[in-house]
């Protein structure tokens, strides 16, 4: 198929490899000019993706026209704040035609309008087919065609079908989900877990600490999603749980080098200047404050890291708040289980 990719970031650059791999004809449009001659020239993507091979099958422009005139699948890989003004833009230049499927890979709620990109894309263009794609998957990996599994969710099963035979091969294996906004917000509140994880890492906080932080944050991620209609088994998914623990585990997460910056005493902005590529949860801690607010839910770990971050809140001081908060069961459901009660 003819697919088209916005933006040459890292995740943009290694899923145009996959589908190149898949034997599609792929073209990746960047805005800047000075990038598509760097990657043109060199055969590499070098400040996105390092020491990784492109092939020249694969296109790089930043005409916007050749790059999506007569592209049947249009994947969206930037950062999610961006990800409203960058289809607007496609949509005033007519390249949102009837019958194109959207591919959207950014994990994030918009900090504006609380929205996640189903529901943008869902406002702007009512009738168009949605697919997002998610799960445990960092792009130095899938480049180096490491097994990953994802999920391509969508309320149309025949396109989640769609985007699952396109990215499947001996490298990269696809489950299909209908719950769209389950899975969107696992990929968006998984990063702020992570920041928080790497925060515990650069304080030197152990394993215990962390293994808390990725246990209690499912649960709070579950929480958010399912007041928002999310489907509660969602979160022990690829998605949730699955990405969850990667995103807090491994030196290739941005948001938990970041995180880990942060403990180590850094600034939050200098933090996020020294990773240099997008660090998502950075304004998913704002939307997911927000979401919680207007959804009047209690979620302790998003509440410590929003004010550690956006408040400078001592990051020690918040952890001792999340250990000396009211006593509780571990699932309120299951406190009515205890057989003997004395
Ligand atoms: N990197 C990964 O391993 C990975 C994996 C899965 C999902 N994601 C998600 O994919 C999204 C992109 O991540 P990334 O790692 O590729 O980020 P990145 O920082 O590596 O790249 C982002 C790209 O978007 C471009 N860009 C930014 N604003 C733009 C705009 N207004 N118009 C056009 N282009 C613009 C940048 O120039 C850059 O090329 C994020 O939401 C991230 O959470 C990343
Ligand atoms: O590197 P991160 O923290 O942006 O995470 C990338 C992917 O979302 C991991 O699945």
């Amino acid at each position: 198929m003819k697919i088209a990719i916005v933006a040459a970031g890292s995740w943009g650059t290694a899923l145009s490899l996959v589908l190149n791999d898949n034997g599609h004809d792929v073209c990746v449009w960047a805005r800047n000019q000075s990038q598509v001659d760097k990657i043109n020239e060199t055969g590499m993507n070098e400040k996105y993706l390092k020491n990784i091979s492109i092939p020249k099958s694969i296109k790089f422009t930043s005409n916007m026209k050749s790059a999506f005139e007569g592209a049947e699948i249009i994947l969206f890989s930037v950062p999610s704040q961006q990800y409203q003004k960058t289809l607007e833009k496609m949509i005033e230049g007519g390249f949102m035609r009837q019958g194109v499927i959207l591919i959207n890979v950014s994990k994030g709620i918009d900090m504006n309008t609380l929205e996640t990109m189903s529901q943008i894309t869902q406002r702007l263009l009512p009738e168009q087919v949605f697919v997002t794609l998610s799960g445990p998957s960092h792009a130095e990996e899938v480049s180096q065609k490491l097994p990953t599994a994802l999920v391509s969710a969508s309320k149309s099963r025949k396109a989640a079908e769609l985007v699952q035979d396109l990215f499947a091969n001996d490298y990269i294996r696809v489950y299909t989900n209908p719950d769209v906004v389950g899975v969107e917000i696992s990929g968006a509140l998984k990063n702020i877990i992570a920041l928080g994880a790497g925060i515990s890492d650069g304080l030197g906080y152990g394993d215990n600490a962390k293994a808390a932080l990725i246990t209690r944050g499912i649960n709070e991620i579950a929480y958010l999603g399912t007041a928002m209609g999310a489907t509660v088994e969602t979160f022990r998914g690829l998605a949730g749980v699955g990405d969850l623990i990667v995103t807090c585990t491994s030196m290739h997460s941005r948001n938990r080098r970041c995180g880990i910056l942060i403990g180590q005493g850094h600034s939050f902005d200098e933090s996020i200047e020294a990773i240099g590529m997008v660090v998502e949860g950075a304004y998913t801690i704002k939307s997911a404050y927000d979401l919680m607010v207007k959804f009047d839910l209690e979620m302790p770990i998003t509440t410590e890291l929003y004010k550690v971050l956006y408040e400078g809140k001592d990051a020690r001081v918040a952890v001792n708040s999340l250990m000396s908060r009211q006593k509780k069961h571990e699932i309120d459901e299951y406190a009515k289980g205890f057989e003997i009660w004395e």
